[in-house]
């Protein structure tokens, strides 16, 4: 019997309980998928009812998704656990989780954004807060909007974990019929791509709401591959990565998707709202938002360019006009496609 412990019932999480538990009835695991909600009412109609209708509406969840409130509850005995939870908010979940932590449990992290203030990518503030090593520390990534997961529509994702073996484990608890994981190795290039890709996908929004049509769309996304693509490798990360799921493929379906809420939010702001007034309307994460400055801050510490980040986060910050953001970038000076 393995019992797997999801922290956060948002989209993101309540979705991949039930890719957990569709893995385990497919494959015929014994296994018990614990579903922690920060509301008592969210946990009950998971119980009840079998639903999540706040971020999942009608979808149907597996009933061997069993959910608590309590966060000690959750996390206790549990051999894998998932962490769902928004970046901003990980570290002050995980001192709960290390009170109740089994002694060879392995952490996965969903989340797709760095902490600010440290600049630390969330495999490295699990591996910090809890004590653990890269052997038990995995990130899943890559195209991977949450509604269409709900709805069964197949995608591939990436399970990246230092340790082969752990990755190929934890790729076996969540393989579906839609749902199919590759491993990997390169954790920090995986991660990077994630956390900027949100970023990207704001620019993206922006040129939405802008009015600007596909070439100029298609030129921040490749340059913005590029400059993702520059980041992670100066941090370790293997250029190969970026052309696999959890890189282009993630870049391509957030920056396509109406379902993105990081493009979504990006088109708010291109239609000339704050940034506070974006994420009220939103309800749900759009991590670039808050990540964004953290992406700009590391870059500049290893001095690498970055401008269309640079040019977000102004915007962010109230510091650059909306409707400047594409002339900015274009009156950078010329420079050879591949420096
Ligand atoms: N939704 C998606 O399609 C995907 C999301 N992700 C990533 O997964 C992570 C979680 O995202 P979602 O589930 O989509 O977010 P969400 O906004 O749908 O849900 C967040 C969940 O965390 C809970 N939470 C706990 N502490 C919180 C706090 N301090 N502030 C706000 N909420 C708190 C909320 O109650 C909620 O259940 C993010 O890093 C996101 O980038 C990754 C892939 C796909
Ligand atoms: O990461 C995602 C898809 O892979 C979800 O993107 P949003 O957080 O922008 O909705």
């Amino acid at each position: 019997m393995t019992t797997i412990a999801v922290l956060g019932a948002g989209s993101w999480g309540t979705t991949f309980a039930k890719v957990l538990a569709d893995a385990a009835v497919l494959g015929g695991h014994e296994t018990t998928v614990r579903l922690w909600a920060r509301r008592a009412e969210a946990a009950a109609e998971i119980n009840e009812s079998h639903t999540n209708t706040t971020y999942l509406g009608e979808t149907a969840l597996p009933e061997i998704i069993t959910a608590t409130s309590d966060l000690a509850e959750a996390v206790q005995g549990a051999e894998v656990i998932v962490l769902a939870v928004p970046a901003q908010s990980l570290r002050s979940h995980l001192s709960v989780v290390r009170e109740n932590l089994h002694d060879s449990a392995v952490l996965v992290s969903l989340i797709k954004g760095l902490e600010r203030g440290t600049d630390l990518r969330m495999s490295e503030v699990i591996e910090e807060e809890l004590g653990v090593g890269p052997d038990r520390t995995v990130v899943i990534s890559g195209p991977n909007l949450a509604m269409e997961i709900a709805r069964e529509e197949p995608t591939a994702s990436v399970v990246a974990c230092a340790d082969e073996l752990v990755a190929e484990h934890v790729a076996a608890l969540c393989n579906n019929q839609y749902f199919r994981p590759y491993t990997n190795t390169d954790v920090t290039g995986v991660e990077i791509a994630g956390i900027v890709k949100n970023v990207i996908a704001l620019a993206v929004g922006i040129c939405d709401g802008q009015k600007l049509g596909d070439n100029s769309k298609a030129s921040v996304i490749t340059r913005g591959l590029a400059e993702t693509t520059r980041l992670a490798t100066v941090l370790g990360g293997q250029l190969e990565t970026f052309s696999g799921l959890a890189g282009l493929g993630d870049l391509v379906a957030t920056c396509a998707s109406p379902l993105s809420r990081n493009r979504t939010a990006g088109r708010l702001l291109g239609e000339g709202l704050t940034a506070e007034q974006a994420t009220e309307r939103l309800s749900q994460t759009a991590e670039g938002m808050k990540s964004g400055s953290a992406v700009v801050e590391l870059a500049r510490q290893h001095q690498i360019e970055m401008p269309i980040c640079e040019a977000v986060v102004a915007v962010l910050e109230d510091k650059l006009p909306v409707d400047r953001l594409a002339s900015l970038l274009l009156a950078r000076d010329l420079k050879a496609e591949g420096k």
